[in-house]
């Protein structure tokens, strides 16, 4: 019975951050149980050198985690909920979501205080679909270029002065305490989110009851909510992170707003739309707002998918 419980996390130093959360917060309802994280190397953490279109890209950051899962080395599994595809995996749920972190995109650069204050033509570092476009969107004389590795491989290259100013998750460099770094949040109106962005989410095996009911409790229903809509419209639009799609939702009383944004990779074209409704249908919401993207014509604008 003192088997311990066991995390399966990324290795990565936000990832392990994150895992930490889980651990701590369920320590007490483990006892006498020990918590134990167990990092594993993914796809995507073994190839950062390969863009993540080339590595498939579903699941490079998930799949060896819930493949552990499924094997019975761990007891259930943390991730970054915006890598975690949308597709379920028999034999395994998302039980519980943590209290979300900052949502936005930040805007960091040692030359410049401000997005706005880049020069023409200034060399911006981000791989991620969705923020090119969105920059490009705005500003299409940026010059965009790849920028993967963990968030300190990338500050560490802003650093060496390769980039003018990148772009990275305001909840990792909360998370790592690198705020320092931040020199703007970026206005969520123009820099829409990735679906699930700033949440953790937690995943058991189905059949193991003991510890969904143990996770369970960890769940955070307004983030739960957010969440299941921002997901139910990426499923909808049949996309991955391949799909240049921003998201943003909000909770307000019993309402939920939910606004999203396709674009096409270089900028150009950029649909965007909002829907709101009662926020215990959450599915409903994003499902609709699906509809409402592809009647402006976002199909033309979702990658082909064999
Ligand atoms: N794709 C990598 C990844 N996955 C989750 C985060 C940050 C934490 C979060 O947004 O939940 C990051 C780094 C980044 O995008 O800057």
């Amino acid at each position: 019975m003192t088997a311990p419980l066991r995390i399966g996390t990324r290795g990565s130093a936000l990832a392990l951050w994150q895992a930490q959360q889980v651990a701590d917060r369920l320590a007490p309802l483990a006892a006498p149980r020990p918590v134990e994280i167990v990092p594993l190397e993914t796809h995507g953490d073994r190839d950062q050198a390969a863009a993540l279109s080339s590595l498939g890209g579903f699941g490079v950051f998930t799949k060896a985690i819930q493949q552990a899962l499924l094997d019975g080395r761990v007891d259930l599994a943390v991730h970054s909920l915006k890598d975690l595809p949308t597709l379920p995996v028999p034999g395994i749920e998302c039980v519980a979501v943590l209290p979300r972190g900052p949502v936005g995109d930040a805007f960091v650069s040692v030359r410049y205080s401000r997005f706005e204050d880049l020069p023409e033509g200034a060399v911006v570092g981000t791989s991620s679909l969705r923020r090119r476009a969105q920059l490009w969107h705005r500003r299409p004389d940026l010059r965009l270029v790849d920028l993967r590795g963990n968030v300190d491989t990338r500050l560490r290259k802003l650093e060496a002065g390769q980039y003018d100013a990148i772009v990275l998750a305001e909840a990792g460099l909360t998370r790592l305490g690198r705020r320092e770094y931040i020199r703007e949040v970026l206005d969520v109106r123009w820099m829409l989110p990735a679906v699930g962005q700033g949440a953790i989410g937690i995943e058991c095996r189905s059949t193991d009851r003991a510890t969904r009911l143990m996770v369970e409790p960890l769940n955070d229903p307004a983030t739960w909510t957010c969440v299941q809509a921002e997901r139910a419209l990426l499923a909808a639009l049949g996309g991955g992170c391949l799909l240049p799609l921003g998201a943003h939702s909000r909770l307000s009383g019993p309402t939920l707003t939910l606004r999203a944004v396709v674009l096409s990779p270089d900028g150009q074209r950029c649909l965007a739309a909002t829907h709101e409704g009662p926020a215990h249908t959450p599915q409903a919401i994003g499902v609709e707002l699906a509809a409402l993207l592809r009647a402006e014509g976002a199909d033309e604008l979702l990658p082909r998918r064999s």
